[in-house]
């Protein structure tokens, strides 16, 4: 059985006058230890998708499930790391981790706590920064700690939110290994969103593109028949990444092409011509006052 399920979902926002439909007829099936990639295009839903996989955003049709049981509200079970960070400014790297795990097992001893959050922080390579405040952070280094707090819930199905997005090439290298090494480590599911095809190819077991917007839906998956571990240094001479890498590049301008196309034809702009049109007056128009222009001399 799948571990995450989503089952004909569809999500609208606003009122039945004015509804938006973000997303349509949604389905996908993750198993356990599964690493999945959702890519797609800015704007399409895709932080709409991950909220609905977390239980931050119910569906307005159709079912999303988590070992087969509906998924009703956010749990520990569902780790989602934001897209922005979310660090709370006033408390250190550390103190942002040990909020976290106190939410989920309130009952750990001081030490017990203080022990664990220090565990995550090491593991995404941010021990020098323990006690540093979101503010004393670059980019990466947030996205260490939002990475660390994640990580530090214990979640079975990691939900991460383009997580890299804010990085240079190099952080953002660095920390796809970590991701990578932790979900073979720790034998996790992952669930990740990037707008990288070639991120995607790297770490995912399949691909599964989010068409554009508005009513998407996840289209054809590509699966990554690549042996791992993934050598990043030579995957430009692998073929299999070649193929894959122009075939889902190929696919998604498609959609993007069909995208422009559909909008051209759904909306065609109004043709507006005034009637009559004279331009205001530049200088500014007062209303004479007989009072006030009695007293003029008085004006100071
Ligand atoms: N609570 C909401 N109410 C109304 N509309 C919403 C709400 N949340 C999202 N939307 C709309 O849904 C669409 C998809 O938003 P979403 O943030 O999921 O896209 P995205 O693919 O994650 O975008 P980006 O890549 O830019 O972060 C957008 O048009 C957005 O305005």
């Amino acid at each position: 059985m799948a571990i995450l399920e989503i089952d004909n979902a569809s999500v609208s926002f606003g009122p039945p006058s004015n509804r938006t439909d973000v997303l349509t007829d949604l389905n996908l099936q993750v198993e356990e230890n599964e690493f999945v990639a959702v890519i797609g295009f800015s704007g399409a839903g895709k932080s709409t998708l991950m909220s609905l996989l977390a239980g931050l955003q119910k569906p307005t049709t159709g079912e999303v499930r988590f070992k087969g049981e509906s998924i009703k509200e956010p749990g520990p079970d569902l780790g989602l790391m934001f897209q922005n960070y979310s660090l709370l400014p006033w408390l250190s790297v550390v103190e942002n981790v040990k909020l976290a795990i106190n939410a989920v097992d309130p009952r750990l001893s001081k030490s017990d706590l203080e022990e664990r959050a220090r565990h995550y922080v090491k593991m995404v390579k941010l021990d020098h920064a323990f006690d540093k405040k979101p503010h004393e952070l670059s980019g990466g280094m947030r996205q260490r700690a939002s990475l660390a707090r994640t990580l530090s819930l214990d979640p079975e199905v990691l939900l991460l939110d383009e997580p890299l997005s804010a990085l240079d090439a190099l952080t953002r290298s660095e920390l796809q290994d970590q991701i990578l090494n932790i979900w073979e480590k720790d034998k996790r599911t992952v669930v990740m969103i990037t707008n990288d095809v070639d991120e995607a190819v790297l770490m995912a077991d399949r691909i599964v593109p989010l068409t554009m917007g508005p009513g998407a839906t996840l289209s054809e998956e590509f699966k990554v028949n690549m042996e791992r571990p993934r050598d990043r240094h030579t995957l430009n001479d692998h073929p299999e990444f070649m193929r894959l890498k122009s075939e889902i590049t190929a696919f998604m301008m498609g959609l993007n092409k069909e995208s422009k196309k559909l909008s051209a034809d759904i909306i065609p702009m109004p043709k507006v011509t005034p009637k009559s049109f004279s331009p205001p007056s530049l200088a500014p128009t007062f209303k004479q006052n007989p009072v006030s222009n009695k007293n003029s001399n008085n004006v100071a």
